[in-house]
Protein backbone atom coordinates (compact mmCIF):
# COMPACT_ATOMS: atom_id res chain seq x y z
CA UNK A 1 0.00 0.00 0.00
CA UNK A 2 1.57 3.05 -0.74
CA UNK A 3 1.06 5.20 2.64
CA UNK A 4 2.72 8.42 1.55
CA UNK A 5 -0.01 8.53 -0.93
CA UNK A 6 -2.96 7.66 1.67
CA UNK A 7 -1.41 10.00 3.94
CA UNK A 8 -1.64 13.21 1.49
CA UNK A 9 -5.36 12.73 1.52
CA UNK A 10 -7.85 13.62 4.41
CA UNK A 11 -8.60 10.17 6.01
CA UNK A 12 -12.35 11.91 7.17
CA UNK A 13 -12.38 12.55 3.61
CA UNK A 14 -11.50 9.58 2.40
CA UNK A 15 -14.08 7.38 4.38
CA UNK A 16 -16.57 9.77 3.94
CA UNK A 17 -16.36 9.47 0.27
CA UNK A 18 -16.30 5.46 0.73
CA UNK A 19 -20.09 5.66 2.56
CA UNK A 20 -21.05 8.42 0.31
CA UNK A 21 -20.00 7.20 -2.84
CA UNK A 22 -22.30 5.33 -4.98
CA UNK A 23 -20.59 1.98 -5.57
CA UNK A 24 -22.73 1.42 -8.56
CA UNK A 25 -21.21 4.36 -10.11
CA UNK A 26 -17.45 2.30 -10.31
CA UNK A 27 -16.91 0.13 -13.24
CA UNK A 28 -13.91 -2.83 -13.33
CA UNK A 29 -11.16 -2.06 -15.92
CA UNK A 30 -8.08 -3.95 -16.11
CA UNK A 31 -5.57 -1.47 -15.39
CA UNK A 32 -2.23 -1.54 -17.74
CA UNK A 33 0.46 -0.83 -15.36
CA UNK A 34 3.50 -2.32 -15.14
CA UNK A 35 4.16 -2.10 -11.94
CA UNK A 36 1.31 -4.22 -11.33
CA UNK A 37 1.20 -6.30 -14.12
CA UNK A 38 -1.91 -6.29 -17.21
CA UNK A 39 -4.92 -7.66 -16.46
CA UNK A 40 -5.49 -6.43 -12.97
CA UNK A 41 -9.02 -5.45 -11.90
CA UNK A 42 -9.14 -1.79 -10.89
CA UNK A 43 -12.51 -0.21 -10.15
CA UNK A 44 -12.72 3.18 -10.96
CA UNK A 45 -14.95 6.01 -10.79
CA UNK A 46 -17.29 6.82 -14.04
CA UNK A 47 -17.90 10.23 -13.09
CA UNK A 48 -14.74 11.37 -11.17
CA UNK A 49 -14.26 15.11 -11.38
CA UNK A 50 -17.56 15.20 -8.80
CA UNK A 51 -16.69 12.93 -6.35
CA UNK A 52 -13.65 12.47 -3.83
CA UNK A 53 -11.42 11.36 -6.43
CA UNK A 54 -10.13 7.95 -5.56
CA UNK A 55 -8.51 5.07 -7.89
CA UNK A 56 -8.52 1.90 -6.61
CA UNK A 57 -6.00 -0.82 -7.89
CA UNK A 58 -6.63 -4.27 -6.60
CA UNK A 59 -4.30 -7.12 -7.58
CA UNK A 60 -5.63 -10.22 -7.32
CA UNK A 61 -2.28 -11.71 -5.63
CA UNK A 62 -3.06 -12.66 -2.08
CA UNK A 63 -4.58 -9.98 0.02
CA UNK A 64 -2.01 -6.93 -0.92
CA UNK A 65 -3.35 -4.82 -2.42
CA UNK A 66 -2.00 -1.23 -3.59
CA UNK A 67 -4.00 1.15 -2.88
CA UNK A 68 -3.27 4.46 -5.12
CA UNK A 69 -5.04 7.65 -3.90
CA UNK A 70 -5.02 10.86 -6.30
CA UNK A 71 -6.16 13.67 -4.71
CA UNK A 72 -5.55 17.55 -5.00
CA UNK A 73 -4.98 20.09 -2.44
CA UNK A 74 -7.14 22.39 -4.33
CA UNK A 75 -9.90 19.52 -3.95
CA UNK A 76 -9.56 19.44 -0.35
CA UNK A 77 -9.83 23.49 0.12
CA UNK A 78 -12.46 24.19 -2.26
CA UNK A 79 -15.18 22.87 0.28
CA UNK A 80 -13.63 25.99 2.45
CA UNK A 81 -15.52 29.11 3.50
CA UNK A 82 -13.41 32.48 3.08
CA UNK A 83 -13.44 32.43 7.23
CA UNK A 84 -12.26 28.82 7.48
CA UNK A 85 -9.70 29.33 4.44
CA UNK A 86 -8.17 32.81 6.42
CA UNK A 87 -7.83 30.91 9.47
CA UNK A 88 -6.17 27.48 7.72
CA UNK A 89 -3.79 30.03 6.20
CA UNK A 90 -3.09 32.55 9.07
CA UNK A 91 -2.60 28.91 11.14
CA UNK A 92 -0.05 27.26 8.14
CA UNK A 93 1.22 30.81 7.87
CA UNK A 94 2.38 31.12 11.71
CA UNK A 95 3.24 27.59 12.10
CA UNK A 96 6.15 27.41 9.65
CA UNK A 97 7.70 30.41 10.75
CA UNK A 98 7.67 29.18 13.99
CA UNK A 99 5.19 31.26 15.81
CA UNK A 100 4.09 29.19 19.01
CA UNK A 101 0.35 30.61 19.57
CA UNK A 102 -0.20 29.50 15.91
CA UNK A 103 1.09 25.35 16.73
CA UNK A 104 -0.81 25.84 19.67
CA UNK A 105 -4.03 26.43 18.05
CA UNK A 106 -3.34 24.10 15.28
CA UNK A 107 -2.89 21.02 18.01
CA UNK A 108 -5.78 22.42 19.81
CA UNK A 109 -7.83 21.63 15.81
CA UNK A 110 -6.42 18.55 15.85
CA UNK A 111 -7.38 17.29 19.00
CA UNK A 112 -11.03 18.78 18.16
CA UNK A 113 -13.96 16.41 18.03
CA UNK A 114 -16.18 18.69 16.77
CA UNK A 115 -16.65 16.98 13.06
CA UNK A 116 -16.12 20.72 11.30
CA UNK A 117 -13.38 21.67 12.80
CA UNK A 118 -11.71 17.79 11.79
CA UNK A 119 -11.92 18.73 8.45
CA UNK A 120 -10.17 21.96 8.85
CA UNK A 121 -7.61 20.45 10.91
CA UNK A 122 -6.90 17.52 8.27
CA UNK A 123 -6.74 20.48 5.49
CA UNK A 124 -4.44 22.20 7.30
CA UNK A 125 -2.37 19.06 7.75
CA UNK A 126 -1.99 18.10 4.37
CA UNK A 127 -0.56 21.72 3.90
CA UNK A 128 2.05 20.66 6.60
CA UNK A 129 2.74 17.81 5.36
CA UNK A 130 2.97 19.06 1.77
CA UNK A 131 5.58 21.44 3.10
CA UNK A 132 7.41 18.82 5.22
CA UNK A 133 8.11 16.55 1.96
CA UNK A 134 9.73 19.60 0.50
CA UNK A 135 11.99 20.33 3.39
CA UNK A 136 12.75 16.87 3.74
CA UNK A 137 13.79 16.97 -0.45
CA UNK A 138 16.13 19.94 0.36
CA UNK A 139 17.25 17.83 3.39
CA UNK A 140 18.15 15.01 0.87
CA UNK A 141 15.77 13.14 2.29
CA UNK A 142 16.63 12.70 5.21
CA UNK A 143 14.17 13.20 8.15
CA UNK A 144 14.02 16.50 9.79
CA UNK A 145 13.21 16.19 13.17
CA UNK A 146 14.69 13.70 15.71
CA UNK A 147 11.25 11.49 17.71
CA UNK A 148 11.88 10.22 21.22
CA UNK A 149 9.73 8.76 23.31
CA UNK A 150 10.50 8.97 26.90
CA UNK A 151 8.72 6.78 29.46
CA UNK A 152 8.74 5.68 32.66
CA UNK A 153 6.64 5.11 36.74
CA UNK A 154 5.45 8.20 37.82
CA UNK A 155 8.00 9.65 40.20
CA UNK A 156 10.90 8.03 38.11
CA UNK A 157 12.38 11.77 38.06
CA UNK A 158 10.62 12.28 34.02
CA UNK A 159 9.92 16.04 34.35
CA UNK A 160 12.92 16.94 36.44
CA UNK A 161 14.99 15.05 33.72
CA UNK A 162 13.10 16.94 30.51
CA UNK A 163 13.93 20.06 32.02
CA UNK A 164 17.75 19.63 32.26
CA UNK A 165 17.97 17.86 29.45
CA UNK A 166 15.66 20.12 27.21
CA UNK A 167 17.67 23.04 28.55
CA UNK A 168 20.65 21.63 27.23
CA UNK A 169 19.43 21.29 24.45
CA UNK A 170 17.95 24.28 23.45
CA UNK A 171 21.61 25.60 24.77
CA UNK A 172 22.72 23.86 21.82
CA UNK A 173 20.65 25.54 19.26
CA UNK A 174 18.32 22.60 18.84
CA UNK A 175 14.05 23.28 18.66
CA UNK A 176 12.47 21.29 20.97
CA UNK A 177 9.23 19.92 21.72
CA UNK A 178 7.83 18.22 24.20
CA UNK A 179 4.41 16.17 23.89
CA UNK A 180 2.80 14.33 26.77
CA UNK A 181 0.87 11.18 26.06
CA UNK A 182 -1.13 10.56 29.35
CA UNK A 183 -3.44 7.53 29.69
CA UNK A 184 -5.07 8.44 32.86
CA UNK A 185 -7.02 11.21 31.09
CA UNK A 186 -8.86 8.61 28.69
CA UNK A 187 -10.16 7.22 31.42
CA UNK A 188 -11.28 8.94 34.47
CA UNK A 189 -10.73 12.61 33.13
CA UNK A 190 -7.67 12.96 35.65
CA UNK A 191 -4.34 13.94 34.86
CA UNK A 192 -1.00 11.80 35.97
CA UNK A 193 0.96 14.09 33.94
CA UNK A 194 -1.14 17.76 33.11
CA UNK A 195 -2.34 18.83 36.63
CA UNK A 196 0.78 20.05 38.45
CA UNK A 197 3.15 22.78 37.07
CA UNK A 198 6.28 20.52 35.70
CA UNK A 199 9.09 22.01 33.66
CA UNK A 200 9.07 25.26 34.51
CA UNK A 201 11.46 27.06 33.53
CA UNK A 202 11.71 24.78 30.35
CA UNK A 203 8.36 26.10 29.76
CA UNK A 204 9.81 29.66 29.60
CA UNK A 205 12.17 28.95 27.10
CA UNK A 206 11.77 30.46 23.90
CA UNK A 207 12.91 27.37 21.87
CA UNK A 208 10.80 24.85 23.70
CA UNK A 209 6.92 23.87 23.80
CA UNK A 210 5.62 22.07 25.79
CA UNK A 211 2.39 20.67 24.98
CA UNK A 212 0.04 19.20 28.09
CA UNK A 213 -1.75 15.35 27.17
CA UNK A 214 -4.88 16.29 25.18
CA UNK A 215 -7.91 16.12 27.59
CA UNK A 216 -10.32 13.43 26.45
CA UNK A 217 -10.80 10.91 24.13
CA UNK A 218 -10.01 6.90 24.00
CA UNK A 219 -5.93 5.64 23.96
CA UNK A 220 -6.59 5.67 19.98
CA UNK A 221 -7.90 9.05 19.49
CA UNK A 222 -4.90 10.33 21.74
CA UNK A 223 -2.92 8.15 19.51
CA UNK A 224 -4.18 9.70 16.20
CA UNK A 225 -3.58 13.59 17.70
CA UNK A 226 -0.51 12.99 19.09
CA UNK A 227 0.51 11.44 15.77
CA UNK A 228 -0.45 14.55 14.34
CA UNK A 229 1.13 17.11 17.14
CA UNK A 230 4.20 15.21 16.13
CA UNK A 231 3.50 16.51 12.10
CA UNK A 232 2.86 20.20 12.95
CA UNK A 233 5.95 20.62 15.33
CA UNK A 234 8.17 19.40 12.71
CA UNK A 235 6.20 21.76 10.54
CA UNK A 236 7.01 24.44 13.04
CA UNK A 237 10.80 23.96 12.83
CA UNK A 238 11.26 21.69 16.61
CA UNK A 239 13.93 19.15 15.54
CA UNK A 240 13.59 17.75 17.90
CA UNK A 241 10.48 16.35 19.60
CA UNK A 242 10.15 14.32 23.10
CA UNK A 243 6.65 11.94 23.74
CA UNK A 244 6.03 11.48 27.30
CA UNK A 245 4.32 8.77 28.48
CA UNK A 246 3.80 7.47 32.34
CA UNK A 247 4.65 3.81 31.72
CA UNK A 248 1.46 1.99 33.64
CA UNK A 249 -0.55 1.26 30.75
CA UNK A 250 -0.86 0.92 27.37
CA UNK A 251 -0.20 4.17 26.15
CA UNK A 252 4.03 3.42 25.78
CA UNK A 253 3.20 0.86 24.04
CA UNK A 254 1.42 3.18 20.99
CA UNK A 255 4.23 5.94 21.89
CA UNK A 256 6.73 3.22 20.82
CA UNK A 257 4.83 3.11 17.34
CA UNK A 258 5.50 6.48 16.59
CA UNK A 259 8.54 7.57 17.67
CA UNK A 260 12.60 6.77 15.89
CA UNK A 261 13.67 5.95 19.44
CA UNK A 262 11.92 4.64 22.77
CA UNK A 263 13.75 5.44 26.19
CA UNK A 264 12.89 4.03 29.44
CA UNK A 265 13.49 6.22 32.54
CA UNK A 266 13.92 3.85 35.88
CA UNK A 267 14.35 4.96 39.12
CA UNK A 268 17.18 3.34 41.19
CA UNK A 269 14.21 0.79 42.86
CA UNK A 270 13.23 -2.79 42.94
CA UNK A 271 10.36 -4.47 43.59
CA UNK A 272 7.49 -3.51 44.21
CA UNK A 273 7.88 0.22 42.61
CA UNK A 274 8.54 -1.34 39.43
CA UNK A 275 6.25 -3.72 39.53
CA UNK A 276 3.64 -1.65 37.47
CA UNK A 277 6.23 -1.85 34.49
CA UNK A 278 5.49 -4.44 32.26
CA UNK A 279 8.17 -6.58 30.62
CA UNK A 280 6.89 -5.81 27.07
CA UNK A 281 7.85 -2.05 27.54
CA UNK A 282 11.51 -3.09 28.68
CA UNK A 283 11.61 -4.91 25.22
CA UNK A 284 10.89 -2.11 23.80
CA UNK A 285 13.03 0.35 24.87
CA UNK A 286 16.64 1.54 22.60
CA UNK A 287 18.26 2.55 25.73
CA UNK A 288 17.07 2.15 29.55
CA UNK A 289 18.65 5.42 31.95
CA UNK A 290 18.49 4.53 36.11
CA UNK A 291 17.62 7.84 37.00
CA UNK A 292 18.70 9.83 40.46
CA UNK A 293 22.13 8.40 40.43
CA UNK A 294 23.60 10.84 42.52
CA UNK A 295 24.37 10.76 46.55
CA UNK A 296 22.84 8.25 48.68
CA UNK A 297 20.96 6.60 45.46
CA UNK A 298 24.25 5.77 43.36
CA UNK A 299 25.04 2.13 45.32
CA UNK A 300 21.19 1.35 44.57
CA UNK A 301 21.37 2.74 41.22
CA UNK A 302 24.43 1.22 39.70
CA UNK A 303 22.43 -2.38 41.23
CA UNK A 304 19.72 -1.97 38.99
CA UNK A 305 22.01 -0.66 36.09
CA UNK A 306 23.48 -3.94 36.71
CA UNK A 307 20.13 -6.15 36.97
CA UNK A 308 18.79 -4.50 33.56
CA UNK A 309 22.12 -4.95 31.59
CA UNK A 310 21.99 -8.71 32.19
CA UNK A 311 17.79 -8.82 31.75
CA UNK A 312 18.64 -7.02 28.10
CA UNK A 313 20.66 -9.72 26.91
CA UNK A 314 17.77 -12.18 27.56
CA UNK A 315 16.11 -10.01 24.87
CA UNK A 316 15.61 -10.90 20.94
CA UNK A 317 17.18 -8.57 19.60
CA UNK A 318 15.12 -5.54 17.89
CA UNK A 319 17.47 -4.08 15.90
CA UNK A 320 20.71 -5.48 13.32
CA UNK A 321 22.38 -2.62 14.57
CA UNK A 322 21.52 -1.11 17.86
CA UNK A 323 21.99 -3.39 20.81
CA UNK A 324 19.90 -1.54 23.94
CA UNK A 325 22.05 0.22 26.36
CA UNK A 326 21.78 0.81 30.28
CA UNK A 327 22.96 4.02 31.41
CA UNK A 328 22.60 6.18 34.90
CA UNK A 329 21.83 9.68 35.01
CA UNK A 330 21.38 12.51 37.58
CA UNK A 331 19.22 15.12 36.83
CA UNK A 332 20.23 17.05 39.82
CA UNK A 333 24.11 16.60 39.52
CA UNK A 334 24.04 16.42 35.80
CA UNK A 335 26.31 13.06 35.46
CA UNK A 336 25.53 11.17 32.73
CA UNK A 337 22.95 13.70 30.75
CA UNK A 338 25.43 14.48 28.01
CA UNK A 339 26.60 10.89 27.53
CA UNK A 340 22.89 10.02 26.98
CA UNK A 341 22.81 12.84 24.19
CA UNK A 342 25.83 11.48 22.94
CA UNK A 343 23.88 7.49 22.55
CA UNK A 344 21.17 9.17 21.49
CA UNK A 345 22.67 10.82 18.42
CA UNK A 346 24.46 7.33 18.23
CA UNK A 347 21.32 5.42 17.63
CA UNK A 348 19.92 8.17 15.07
CA UNK A 349 23.27 7.81 13.48
CA UNK A 350 22.97 4.07 12.39
CA UNK A 351 19.48 3.03 12.83
CA UNK A 352 19.80 6.53 9.48
CA UNK A 353 22.95 4.81 7.48
CA UNK A 354 21.69 1.18 7.79
CA UNK A 355 18.26 1.96 6.50
CA UNK A 356 16.25 0.63 9.72
CA UNK A 357 14.94 4.35 10.61
CA UNK A 358 13.56 4.57 7.29
CA UNK A 359 12.04 0.97 7.27
CA UNK A 360 10.85 1.51 10.82
CA UNK A 361 9.15 4.99 9.95
CA UNK A 362 7.27 3.33 7.34
CA UNK A 363 6.14 0.48 9.19
CA UNK A 364 4.71 3.12 11.88
CA UNK A 365 3.17 5.32 9.06
CA UNK A 366 0.87 1.56 7.94
CA UNK A 367 0.41 1.20 11.80
CA UNK A 368 -1.03 4.84 12.23
CA UNK A 369 -3.13 4.23 8.87
CA UNK A 370 -4.40 1.27 10.37
CA UNK A 371 -5.37 3.01 13.75
CA UNK A 372 -7.05 5.92 12.01
CA UNK A 373 -9.25 3.52 9.52
CA UNK A 374 -10.69 1.88 12.75
CA UNK A 375 -10.97 4.92 14.39
CA UNK A 376 -12.83 6.69 11.38
CA UNK A 377 -15.01 3.13 10.74
CA UNK A 378 -16.00 3.66 14.15
CA UNK A 379 -17.23 6.98 14.36
CA UNK A 380 -19.01 6.63 10.88
CA UNK A 381 -20.89 3.50 12.40
CA UNK A 382 -21.61 5.49 15.61
CA UNK A 383 -22.83 8.49 13.51
CA UNK A 384 -23.73 7.34 9.85
CA UNK A 385 -25.24 3.75 10.82
CA UNK A 386 -27.67 3.92 7.55
CA UNK A 387 -25.62 4.67 5.64
CA UNK A 388 -23.75 1.11 6.80
CA UNK A 389 -27.38 -0.44 6.52
CA UNK A 390 -28.05 -0.53 9.85
CA UNK A 391 -31.66 -0.35 10.66
CA UNK A 392 -33.27 1.39 13.78
CA UNK A 393 -33.84 -1.63 16.20
CA UNK A 394 -30.11 -2.70 15.58
CA UNK A 395 -29.12 1.14 15.86
CA UNK A 396 -30.70 1.63 19.05
CA UNK A 397 -29.83 -1.53 20.70
CA UNK A 398 -25.83 -0.60 19.30
CA UNK A 399 -26.09 2.98 20.78
CA UNK A 400 -27.75 1.74 23.78
CA UNK A 401 -24.98 -0.41 24.79
CA UNK A 402 -27.71 -2.84 24.95
CA UNK A 403 -25.93 -5.54 23.08
CA UNK A 404 -23.78 -8.14 24.88
CA UNK A 405 -20.21 -8.19 23.15
CA UNK A 406 -21.25 -11.45 21.46
CA UNK A 407 -24.49 -9.72 19.44
CA UNK A 408 -22.91 -6.46 19.14
CA UNK A 409 -19.87 -8.45 17.14
CA UNK A 410 -22.45 -10.90 15.19
CA UNK A 411 -25.30 -7.39 14.28
CA UNK A 412 -21.73 -5.53 12.87
CA UNK A 413 -20.55 -8.43 10.88
CA UNK A 414 -23.97 -9.03 9.36
CA UNK A 415 -24.24 -5.01 8.92
CA UNK A 416 -20.91 -4.79 7.50
CA UNK A 417 -20.93 -7.97 5.11
CA UNK A 418 -24.62 -6.36 3.66
CA UNK A 419 -21.98 -3.04 3.13
CA UNK A 420 -20.96 -4.11 -0.37
CA UNK A 421 -24.25 -6.08 -1.38
CA UNK A 422 -26.05 -2.73 -0.69
CA UNK A 423 -23.30 -0.93 -3.11
CA UNK A 424 -24.97 -3.07 -6.00
CA UNK A 425 -21.54 -5.78 -5.26
CA UNK A 426 -22.09 -9.70 -5.05
CA UNK A 427 -19.65 -12.06 -3.55
CA UNK A 428 -16.97 -13.45 -5.32
CA UNK A 429 -15.10 -16.54 -5.36
CA UNK A 430 -12.51 -16.32 -2.76
CA UNK A 431 -11.39 -18.52 0.17
CA UNK A 432 -11.49 -15.93 2.37
CA UNK A 433 -14.84 -14.66 1.10
CA UNK A 434 -16.32 -18.21 2.43
CA UNK A 435 -15.20 -16.94 6.10
CA UNK A 436 -17.42 -14.61 8.06
CA UNK A 437 -16.06 -11.17 8.45
CA UNK A 438 -15.71 -11.37 12.24
CA UNK A 439 -13.83 -14.94 11.95
CA UNK A 440 -11.57 -12.83 9.73
CA UNK A 441 -8.14 -10.94 11.26
CA UNK A 442 -8.59 -7.29 11.77
CA UNK A 443 -6.56 -6.03 8.52
CA UNK A 444 -8.12 -8.90 6.27
CA UNK A 445 -11.57 -7.52 7.88
CA UNK A 446 -11.22 -3.75 7.15
CA UNK A 447 -9.93 -4.69 3.18
CA UNK A 448 -12.77 -6.29 2.59
CA UNK A 449 -15.21 -3.93 4.35
CA UNK A 450 -13.23 -0.87 2.72
CA UNK A 451 -11.85 -2.03 -0.53
CA UNK A 452 -15.44 -3.36 -2.12
CA UNK A 453 -14.71 -4.36 -6.08
CA UNK A 454 -11.52 -5.93 -5.33
CA UNK A 455 -10.92 -9.82 -5.37
CA UNK A 456 -13.69 -10.47 -2.88
CA UNK A 457 -16.39 -8.57 -4.13
CA UNK A 458 -16.99 -7.64 -8.13
CA UNK A 459 -19.88 -5.96 -9.70
N1 LIG B 1 18.10 12.74 43.96
C1 LIG B 1 17.45 12.98 42.83
N2 LIG B 1 16.12 13.19 42.86
C2 LIG B 1 15.48 13.44 41.70
C3 LIG B 1 16.16 13.47 40.46
N3 LIG B 1 15.23 13.71 39.48
C4 LIG B 1 14.05 13.82 40.10
N4 LIG B 1 14.18 13.65 41.43
C5 LIG B 1 13.11 13.72 42.43
O1 LIG B 1 12.17 12.68 42.18
C6 LIG B 1 10.86 13.14 42.42
C7 LIG B 1 9.99 12.88 41.21
O2 LIG B 1 10.49 13.61 40.12
P1 LIG B 1 9.60 14.04 38.87
O3 LIG B 1 10.52 14.66 37.88
O4 LIG B 1 8.43 14.82 39.31
O5 LIG B 1 9.13 12.62 38.39
P2 LIG B 1 8.10 12.25 37.23
O6 LIG B 1 8.54 10.97 36.66
O7 LIG B 1 7.95 13.40 36.30
O8 LIG B 1 6.79 12.05 38.07
P3 LIG B 1 5.26 12.06 37.53
O9 LIG B 1 5.02 13.44 37.04
O10 LIG B 1 4.49 11.72 38.76
O11 LIG B 1 5.17 11.03 36.48
C8 LIG B 1 10.98 14.62 42.78
O12 LIG B 1 10.90 14.76 44.17
C9 LIG B 1 12.35 15.00 42.27
O13 LIG B 1 12.93 16.03 43.06
C10 LIG B 1 17.56 13.25 40.46
O14 LIG B 1 18.24 13.26 39.43
N5 LIG B 1 18.14 13.01 41.67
Amino acid sequence: MNIPMLLQRPHQHFLKGLVRTPFRCYRFIFHPSPHLGSGVPCAQPLSSPGLHCAKWMLPSNGLTRKLCLQTTLEEHTEGLSDKEQRLVDKLYAGLIQGQRACLAEAITLVESTHSRKKELAQVLLQKVLAHHREQENLNKGKPLAFRVGLSGPPGAGKSTFIEYFGKMLTERGHKLSVLAVDPSSCTSGGSLLGDKTRMTELSRDMNAYIRPSPTRGTLGGVTRTTNEAILLCEGGGYDIILVETVGVGQSEFAVADMVDMFILLLPPAGGDELQGIKRGIVEMADLVAITKSDGDLIVPARRIQAEYVSALKLLRRRSGVWRPKVIRISARSGEGITEMWDKMKEFQEVMLVSGELAAKRQKQQKVWMWNLIQENATATFLTNPKGLGVNRAEGATLHAGKSILGSASSASSRVLSRFPARCGMKPYYHPAAQKKLSQLPRETAFQIIFYPGGQLYSV
